[in-house]
């Protein structure tokens, strides 16, 4: 390490679903955080941290920022906006021309005093540049902005220019955590999102988000290179863990097959993976089960 290095965190914020989580994906080149088509996949915030010779940037992945109702939303929004008041400068991730949910958004940007960075996400979705151009003449006026930056997070098209610029913005410092780190998620953290994620992608509608994972035991075997895991995915219905099991078991069975896969591929170890489905009602709204399930005042 030299002693002319730079440091600071930075935040991804937006709507749900317009790919914050694939971003810091691909600005890390490693999988830390989980994606999916659904929106708000993300629920708590994650940090990925990108160390090179002279800098290092601590990326805060916050959940999707819009106007929930129930008591989870409302912390998830929360701890978005705590977020931005601990942060050096914010990367704001668009995939539509601004409307309301986005002027929900910008108006936390107000009295920061930061630098903003726009990020317009997804543009190998748009018919050419005169569409982006649009996209972009709907944000100025909104806020003063210290780039605007076209991007496809998916094809790891034009990170680079966001990236020089948000390196250019940090502080003069020493490095915040060792170097080898490359996230502050524990690993039964990793787990529990590993096995969400594809809960996420094999369930509809109501199931994706009524669903929490805890890990309630890891047992390593450094001798064989093995992990035993015991997960309990919690449900709000009956009807939501019929759905989760499946027709002769098939649905639960392929989640833990492609778990144990991305945990395998992460971790170095062979995984064995125990799922347990447990019914809590309204856990959602229920302060002590959002306790319980790492939804903190964080
Ligand atoms: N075509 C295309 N799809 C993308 C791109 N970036 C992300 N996506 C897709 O958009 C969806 C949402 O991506 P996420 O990264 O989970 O979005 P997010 O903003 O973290 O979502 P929340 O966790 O809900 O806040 C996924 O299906 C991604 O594959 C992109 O550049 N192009």
């Amino acid at each position: 390490m030299n002693n002319n290095t730079k440091s600071g965190f930075v935040a991804i914020v937006g709507r749900p679903n317009v790919g914050k989580s694939t971003l810091l994906n691909t600005l890390l080149k490693e999988k830390i955080a989980i994606t999916s088509p659904k929106p708000q996949t993300t629920r708590h915030r994650i940090s990925g941290i990108l160390t090179k010779d002279n800098y290092q940037i601590v990326f805060v992945d916050t959940p999707g920022m819009h106007k929930g109702k129930d008591l989870l939303n409302k912390r998830i929004d929360k701890v978005a906006v705590s977020t931005l008041k601990d942060v050096d400068s914010i990367i704001f991730v668009v995939d539509r021309k601004k409307g309301l949910a986005e002027e929900h958004v910008i108006n936390y940007f107000k009295g920061l005093n930061i630098p903003v960075y726009l990020v317009i996400n997804k543009i190998d979705l748009m018919k050419n540049k005169s569409e982006i151009d649009e996209f972009i003449i709907s944000y100025l006026g909104s806020y003063e902005f210290a780039g605007v930056y076209p991007i496809s997070a998916a094809n790891d098209e034009n990170i680079e220019f966001l990236l020089n610029d948000v390196v250019k913005s940090l502080s003069d410092g020493p490095f915040y955590y060792p170097v080898e780190m490359k996230t502050d998620q524990t690993n039964e953290k990793i787990m529990s999102e590993f096995i969400r994620e594809k809960i996420l992608y094999y369930t509809e509608e109501e199931v994706p988000h009524a669903t929490a994972v805890v890990i309630e035991s890891m047992d390593y075997n450094e001798e064989y290179k093995t992990v035993d895991v015991r997960a309990l995915i919690i449900v709000e219905r009956t009807s939501q863990k019929i759905i989760l099991i499946g027709k002769n078991g098939e649905k639960i069975k392929q989640i833990g097959t492609e778990a144990r896969l991305d945990i395998n591929k992460k971790f170095g170890f062979k995984a064995h993976l125990e799922l347990w489905i447990k019914v809590k009602k309204d856990w959602r709204n229920r302060p002590n089960e959002l306790l319980r399930y790492g939804f903190d005042n964080e």
